[in-house]
């Protein structure tokens, strides 16, 4: 198994680091356009190994697709981060080329791979990936929803003063600062409703808490998160290279499910060896229904921006 993370900055070098210590794949490539920075950070992490007791082989490219060749799986975290005060979509002028390009790049030398994108606004930069590439549907995977539900899970573990790991709870529709869409009314706490222990207040708080956990942090720090992206990463990476058929919110193409065509958002999906396998019908409620095509609207007028671009 080969995997290769494009962009070696904050949440690239988290995604490998994961990808490594879990020993996810044999060969590991980490390319970034910035001279020698891959070539170190991929160095940095080989040392690891002899105290974390890994073997997968950690190549860093400054550039170079070669070496990417015969991936299986592709990380795309390349592009420009938010800073505080700006939303995720202000990024689409940079992050679109960026992206673009890279995508086409890495097909060139790895025409079965899946690709998982990151880069921001993440819903608008799967479906560009998608348009660019012309890729089946089912190869191409925007990463938000699994890092927003684990905000999701860290902010209502801390009202009940439970184990997250204790909670199942998903968050749905676009990742972005006002279209995510944290499904309380499904969330459980070892099977019980979490609206069994939480009060109406309480749960408007977890819910507005979650949609700003990007922006709560991009103010704290200077520039966005890493550690938990690169760990959400890593475990999409983990449920497709060891097929899991794990059910995980992703963003995908939806060609009628949940109401919506030609857009890629955040919907429940299996992920297995073939990419994303099948979208699972949440039967939203009608409130629901609407926020998720609210949601749409909004990223569809991202994609929209695109065309502009070009
Ligand atoms: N989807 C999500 O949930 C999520 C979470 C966190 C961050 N992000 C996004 O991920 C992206 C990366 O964030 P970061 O904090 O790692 O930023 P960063 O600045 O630390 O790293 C980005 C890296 O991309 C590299 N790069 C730029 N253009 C490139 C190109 N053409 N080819 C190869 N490499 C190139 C840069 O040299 C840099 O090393 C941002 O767009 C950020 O908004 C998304
Ligand atoms: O908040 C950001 O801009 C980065 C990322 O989308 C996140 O949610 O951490």
């Amino acid at each position: 198994m080969k995997v290769t993370v494009v962009g070696a900055g904050a949440v690239g070098a988290t995604v490998a680091d994961n990808i490594a210590r879990k020993e996810l794949c044999k060969e590991l490539v980490l390319l970034d356009i910035k001279e020698g920075v891959s070539e170190g950070k991929a160095l940095d992490m080989t040392q690891t190994a002899a105290i974390l007791g890994f073997d997968t082989k950690i190549i860093g490219s400054t550039n170079d697709y070669s070496k990417t060749a015969g991936s299986d799986v592709v990380v795309i975290t390349s592009g420009l981060p938010r800073k505080p005060g700006m939303t995720r979509e202000e990024l689409i002028g940079v992050n679109a080329n960026i992206v673009r390009g890279v995508a086409e790049n890495i097909l060139k030398h790895s025409p079965d791979a899946i690709l998982i994108i990151i880069s921001n606004p993440m819903d608008t930069m799967t479906y560009l990936a998608l348009q660019a590439t012309g890729l089946p549907k089912n190869r191409i995977i925007g990463m938000g929803g699994a890092l927003d539900s684990a905000r999701f899970k860290c902010y209502l573990s801390q009202a009940l003063n439970c184990s997250p790991a204790d909670l199942n709870a998903i968050v749905i529709g676009g990742h972005g600062d006002t279209t995510m869409i944290p499904l309380i009314r499904y969330a459980t706490w070892n099977s019980v409703p979490v609206t069994n222990f939480l009060s109406e207040e309480q749960q408007k708080q977890i819910i507005a808490d979650t949609m700003v956990g990007g922006a709560t942090l991009t103010k704290l720090i200077g520039t966005s998160a890493w550690y938990a992206p690169g760990a959400a990463g890593a475990a999409m990476v983990e449920a497709i290279v060891r097929d899991e058929k794990k059910l995980i919110a992703c963003s995908v193409a939806l060609e009628g499910e949940y109401g919506q065509n030609d857009i890629c958002m955040g919907v429940p999906v299996i992920l297995g060896k073939n990419g994303w396998e099948k979208v699972i019908d949440y039967k939203l409620n009608a409130d629901e229904q609407a926020l998720f095509s609210k949601s749409a609207d909004a990223v569809r007028n991202m994609n929209d921006v695109l065309k502009t671009l070009a």
